[in-house]
């Protein structure tokens, strides 16, 4: 049965193939890797590359590693955005809001048209992608996306949009507690390690502000758990082709950090969910670059993921955005 409300919550993340297989990721990536967002290079030069190099060699490679975090409910990332709404929807509710919640991935499936739709109802939307800092190469896609379904419609609703929650004190809290739970439940290391997803520095230079809001969500984190500035660094993963992209890059650091023989605990606080990034880059590439590299112990810290604050921190943004506008 279709509920009627006024109001509905998009919540959006990246997207991730149907199946951790060689066609479904050719698919994912194809569409993916084309958002002039993500990658800005002029098409003459870029599609050459994309069609002749990346589709064909990165495939059948990254399908398995998906194949190796895959889960009965599929994709990690797909999985955990989906409980995000269930529980969402859930809390507005138990308080009795009048609120509908959806979800999609702006890449692969649900698309960002199937979750608008499944909110047809709705005169008024709000938009939550879920990355915490805002980025050209994300945040602006979505909303680009969100645009490009509205351009084909007679009618639309009202659209918020949240830029970005990088420095929300209940998101700040609630990262804190994990590293907290992690030290009392595996033991605490000397440092800890706080990596972002990387851009390409030639973004930042153009007016990304991403690094900024990466160092600010670091910075308040440290402060939150009263680490000294010996303590804690911040750094940037999942760097992808030939250009700079910026750093320090977690890679390096950690082959750094694993020589000078002291343990890390490593959280990611820009992944609302744990993926592909998270749960084999940092969780098993990472680990064994630090620990080839004489590294002593390697605690990786979950994302916030369907986790109770994490769902209330969604909430509570929700909650302000209504507020603001009334
Ligand atoms: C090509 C350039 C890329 C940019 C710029 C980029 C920015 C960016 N990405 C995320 C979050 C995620 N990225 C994920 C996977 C992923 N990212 C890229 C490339 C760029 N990302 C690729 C090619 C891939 C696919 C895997 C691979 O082939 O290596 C994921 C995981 C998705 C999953 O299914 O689990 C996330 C999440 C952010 C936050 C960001 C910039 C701020
Ligand atoms: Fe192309
Ligand atoms: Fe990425």
């Amino acid at each position: 049965m279709t509920k009627t409300s006024s109001i509905g919550v998009l919540l959006v993340n990246l997207g991730t193939p149907d199946a951790p297989t060689a066609p479904a990721v050719r698919k994912y990536l194809a569409e993916f890797l084309h958002d002039h967002r993500v990658v800005d290079l002029s098409r003459w030069i870029w599609c050459p590359i994309l069609h002749g190099i990346i589709l064909r060699v990165r495939p059948p490679k990254v399908a398995k590693l998906y194949q190796s975090i895959w889960t009965d409910q599929g994709s990690p990332l797909l999985a955990t955005t989906r409980s995000q709404a269930e529980l969402l929807q859930q809390l507005f509710d138990d308080k009795a809001i009048d609120c509908q919640v959806s979800y999609a991935m702006n890449y692969g499936s649900p698309s960002i048209a199937d979750g608008l739709a499944s909110l047809g109802n709705c005169s008024r939307v709000i938009v939550l992608p879920l990355y915490p800092q805002y980025s050209s190469a994300t945040t602006a896609s979505v909303y680009d996306r969100v645009a490009k379904v509205i351009a084909k419609q007679w009618n639309m609703p009202g659209i918020d949009f949240v830029r970005d929650y990088h420095s929300h004190p209940g998101y700040i809290k609630a990262l804190a507690n994990s590293v907290r739970a992690s030290w009392h439940e595996k033991g605490r290391g000397d440092k800890l390690l706080i990596s972002f997803h990387g851009i390409p520095k030639r973004y930042a230079d153009n007016g990304d502000v991403y690094p900024d809001e990466c160092r600010e969500t670091a910075r308040l984190l440290a402060e939150e758990l009263e680490l000294k500035a010996d303590e804690w660094l911040c750094c940037f993963q999942s760097r992808f082709g030939r250009e700079e992209w910026l750093q320090p890059y977690t890679d390096e650091t950690m082959e750094k950090l694993g020589k000078e023989g002291i343990s890390v605990d490593v959280i990611c606080p820009g992944f609302a969910a744990d993926c592909l990034e998270t749960l084999e880059e940092i969780q098993v590439e990472n680990h064994d670059i630090f620990k080839e590299a004489g590294g002593k112990h390697y605690h990786y810290v979950p994302c916030l993921n369907a986790q109770p604050d994490h769902v209330g921190v969604l909430f509570d943004i929700v909650k302000n955005k209504l507020r603001l506008e009334e």
